[in-house]
């Protein structure tokens, strides 16, 4: 082992050396290039000797590939042309020599098959690996094998070395060796000086691709290949070259060792090894590097191949699900489809809808389109796009917090009066009044805990937060007069609940007066599924006089009770979350809202989005005006800071950051435009005329502002109720406060969207930007006007009545076929006239059998503009020739009529929009 070690330490050395020695190489050249001749002359021997032969054969056997290599036994001969058939006989015994030399030292080697197997069939022709063939012959079978390719490759294999050596030329490597055996390689490489063979292998390398192999510090094929034409030849072309380049090592190496056999040996150990191992490494080399060349290049194209075209089907790959806002464009739908525009336009076009690729279409009939091509459309919403996530809970310990109550029940039961009765009796005597600010909700201390109220009574208030996806309402508290029982507001706010699966806690009202019957009002919720506790059920029933402060504190003890069945926790340590109750403007203060914190805790200085504004929070109210740092959840606080109002029921949520905030305000508002224009359909100023060429429906838009909500609301209500089926009147935005910046781009975005200021002006910069974007602003202090200017706009807006007047009638009696032209009525005007640009009707036993304009008209054989009653003529229809004697011909003309719009037919027929206005 210690040998073997010190062996395959030489090899560089040798290699090295063997460089040195180049010049004893070259002297040596013209041995070797007799020797290459005797070499030439080898295969005859070796063919003479059949000894080798059954060697080979039974190397195919067992290898198949390596029999080859068998004939280098030779090498036991010092000289080249030893490489005899008779050496080869001998090789035999050194090979059992050297296996199990070769056993430890070969691992190295495997290559040695490799110039084998290349030479498989050629070591006959290249007797004794012998150099020439390897390098040389170019048309040595080998040849393949040397490719320079496979030659590099054969460098590096480290063991390529060895094996290569070895392995490569069965003939030609052993030749290249040192031919010689043993010498061949390595001594070439030594100096190879002794042994032409080897050495001039080695070195020769460089003339004989195999000497210059070996001799060559890599692969040989390389080296040798490159300089030499030999070594070229044998590196590049043929096996025999490549071997030997890659074999040098081997041959080098071993002759390096010193051991001729060794070196030149080695090769053949190989087979005789069985090279078990070792064979089955070169083997398995040589198949690497001789056809893995080539397939791993056909491996790799293919691979390249097949990559292109799944990059191709990925790319064409129409994708199974894509998700779009609630209208597309058509270039922006074909490039999530990855399809062309003009596919999709085609296809639009067969569904009877003329588009280029930068108009839009609706979600449904993207949804159509797509599901042609197995795709499902998502549609997404604004706050889809512009979700600020929420903080996870994850091991934060979650703390009671106190109920948000609503107060519902039917008109005059006591509602208010409950809520300033609890109110009151709650707050510190001086404090309320004056000092109580209204925002909204406000939370009453008990001795038990805490409760908060939403200060707007009645259903309607609760279902609009519930519509704006607003339920913050943990119980609800059903007010009903005892006097007055259960009245159709009860029960719909009983419904409301349940809907809402809000829990009921009945509070029984104006118990003070005489005629009040609370027994009554428990037996009537009864029959609505409210049963009181006492009867067995489940809701609790809380007789109270708010009048007179009677009971409010078991109403307070009831809805705690409550809260503590429905387990109310909250995050307290998380950004902070709620819902916007109301928001108003504040002279002095700006914008302010009313939030209801529902999870984290809100601080000053936070900055947060509500509904599509953001902001920061500069100072914290409760509903007692007194200044907070913060604000935990359950709790009603008023904030300032805002750069837009909120509506109600709006999320309000705090960021990590105030450019989060920003950039997600941006976004949302950027989206409520685009759903805004979305809702106006077909109403821009370019496309206005073409709306009603079409005969679409007409909208007008209208953004409101006024300077109280109340006014605002009214005009709203009346406005709308000038829409008619052909006009329609869009309340796109309506809110108080001075016309601003973002109620004039809205209207800018609408094309046709005016706006209507009710007691306000625009800000001068407002103004600035309607004079820009052309937006018109107009401006009344009397709703009654406002309305009529309106109405008068949506007349002007009107398209014509179109009506069809029938000038003349015609009776066909006679039909003549004309080929290639159709049917030609042979009429009599029988009354009125007929003109070559009339439309007829075509009444056949009192039905209208066809409608259509006429495709010619004529007297005798010439056309003519009108026919006159009296006066026969020939009248062809347009795309119809089922024409038969006795039809009448309604001939009709369309006229457009001015129409009013009172003509059109109200929608809210019920309500005169000048009344309700005024
Ligand atoms: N006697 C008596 N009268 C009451 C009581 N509670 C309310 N009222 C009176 O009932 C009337 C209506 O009370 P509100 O609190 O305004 O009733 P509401 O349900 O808020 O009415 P709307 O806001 O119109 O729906 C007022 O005149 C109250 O003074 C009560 O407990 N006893």
């Amino acid at each position: 082992m210690a040998e073997d070690l010190e062996n395959t330490q030489k090899p560089k050395v040798i290699l090295n050396k063997q460089r040195k020695s180049d010049s004893p190489a070259d002297s040596s050249d013209q041995t070797e290039k007799k020797k290459v001749v005797v070499v030439k002359k080898k295969p005859a021997a070796a063919a003479a000797s059949s000894q080798p032969a059954p060697v080979q054969e039974e190397h195919v056997e067992r290898k198949k590939v390596h029999v080859v290599p068998v004939h280098h036994p030779a090498p036991e001969t010092p000289q080249a042309s030893s490489v005899s058939s008779g050496d080869a006989v001998q090789s035999a015994p050194v090979q059992e020599k050297r296996k199990a030399t070769s056993i430890e030292l070969s691992p190295p080697r495997p290559n040695v098959k490799v110039g084998n197997l290349a030479d498989r069939t050629k070591p006959a022709q290249r007797p004794g690996g012998s150099y020439p063939p390897r390098g040389g012959s170019p048309s040595g079978p080998g040849r393949d094998n040397f490719s320079g390719a496979q030659a590099r490759e054969g460098a590096r294999d480290s063991f390529g070395y060895n094996g290569q050596g070895g392995a490569p030329r069965s003939g030609g490597y052993q030749g290249g060796q040192g031919g010689a055996p043993r010498s061949g390689g390595y001594q070439g490489g030594q100096g190879g000086a002794p042994r032409s063979g080897g050495y001039q292998g080695g070195q020769g390398g460089a003339p004989r691709p195999g000497g210059y192999q070996g001799g060559a510090p890599r692969p040989g094929g390389y080296q040798g290949g490159a300089p030499r034409p030999g070594g070229y030849q044998g590196g590049a072309p043929r096996p025999g070259g490549y071997q030997g380049g890659q074999g040098r090592p081997g041959g080098g190496y071993q002759g390096g060792q010193g051991r001729p056999g060794g070196s030149g040996p080695a090769p053949l150990p190989l087979d005789s090894r069985g090279g078990a191992g070792a064979t089955k490494k070169g083997f398995k080399g040589k198949k690497a590097t001789q056809y893995s060349r080539r397939n791993k290049e056909d491996d790799f194209e293919q691979k390249l191949i097949l990559q292109k075209k799944k990059a191709l089907d990925k790319a064409n790959a129409i994708p199974k699900e894509i998700e779009i806002m609630e209208t597309i464009s058509v270039s922006e739908l074909a490039r999530k489809m990855n399809l062309k525009a003009s596919e999709l336009i085609g296809k639009l076009m067969g569904m009877g809808m003329m588009v280029t690729m930068n108009q839009s279409i609706d979600a449904d009939t993207a949804t159509i389109l797509a599901s042609e091509y197995d795709c499902t459309v998502h549609i997404v919403s604004l706050y889809d796009e512009t979700v600020i996530e929420s903080e996870s809970d994850g091991s934060v310990e979650l703390l009671h917090r106190p109920p948000v109550v609503t107060i519902m029940g039917h008109v005059d039961h006591g509602k208010t009066k409950t809520l300033d009765a609890i109110r009151s009796a709650n707050v510190a005597a001086g404090e309320f009044g004056g000092i109580t600010q209204h925002i909204g909700a406000y939370t009453v201390e008990t001795g038990k805990g805490k409760v908060t109220f939403l200060d707007t009574p009645g259903h309607e208030a609760f279902t609009m937060m519930r519509a704006r996806g607003a339920e913050i309402t943990d119980i609800v508290v059903l007010v009903v007069a005892a006097d007055d029982g259960v009245m159709p507001q009860t029960i719909e706010a009983i419904n409301h609940a349940k809907d809402a699966k809000v829990p009921i806690i009945v509070a029984v009202n104006k118990i003070d007066k005489p005629e009040a019957n609370p027994d009554k009002v428990m037996t009537q919720l009864s029959e609505r599924g409210l049963i009181p506790e006492a009867w067995g059920g489940d809701t609790i029933f809380v007789p109270i006089s708010a009048l007179q402060k009677v009971g409010l504190d078991t109403l307070l003890d009831a809805i705690l009770l409550q809260a503590e069945v429905l387990e109310l926790t909250a995050n307290y340590e998380c950004r902070a979350e709620g819902k916007v109750i109301e928001s108003r403007i504040d002279h002095g203060r700006g914008i302010v809202a009313t939030i209801i914190v529902e999870r984290g805790t809100l601080r000053t200085g936070d900055s947060y989005v509500a509904g599509v504004f953001s902001g920061r929070v500069r100072a914290i109210f409760n509903d007692r005006g007194e200044k907070l740092e913060e604000a935990t959840p359950s709790m009603p606080v008023e904030i300032l800071g805002l750069e837009g109002m909120p509506n109600a029921g709006d999320p309000f949520q705090v960021t990590e950051t105030e450019r989060i905030a920003r950039q997600i305000s941006s976004k949302r508002q950027e989206l409520k435009r685009f759903e805004n224009s979305r809702n106006i359909k077909k109403v821009t100023l370019d496309n206005l005329y073409d709306t009603i060429n079409q005969g679409e429906i007409l909208e007008l838009k209208v953004i409101i502002k006024g300077d109280v909500q109340g006014s605002v609301e009214a005009l709203k209500q009346s406005l709308e109720k000038l829409s008619t089926r052909d006009v329609r009147l869009n309340v796109i935005h309506a809110s108080a406060g001075a016309i601003n910046d973002s109620d004039v781009m809205l209207a800018a975005a609408d094309s046709n969207a005016i706006i209507i200021g009710f007691n306000v002006r625009p800000t001068p910069q407002a103004k600035l930007l309607a004079e820009q974007e052309k937006v018109d602003i107009r401006k009344y202090n009397i709703i009654y006007k406002a309305v009529e200017e309106i109405e008068q706009a949506m007349e002007g807006m009107l398209k014509p009545d179109i009506k069809e007047e029938v000038i003349g009638t015609v009776e066909v009696r006679d039909v003549i076929k004309v080929p290639k032209i159709g049917a030609i009525a042979g009429s009599y005007v029988l009354q009125g006239l007929i003109k070559r640009s009339s439309s007829v009707n075509v009444i056949r036993e009192g039905i209208v059998v066809h409608s259509g304009k006429l495709s010619s008209l004529r007297r005798f054989k010439d056309d003519v503009k009108e026919v006159a009653s009296g006066f026969e003529c020939g009248i062809g229809l347009d795309n119809y020739s089922d024409i038969k004697v006795g039809d009448q011909l309604e001939v009709i003309e369309y006229v457009e009529v001015a129409r009013k719009l009172k003509d059109s037919e109200k929608l809210d027929k019920s309500v005169p929009s000048k009344e309700k206005a005024e």
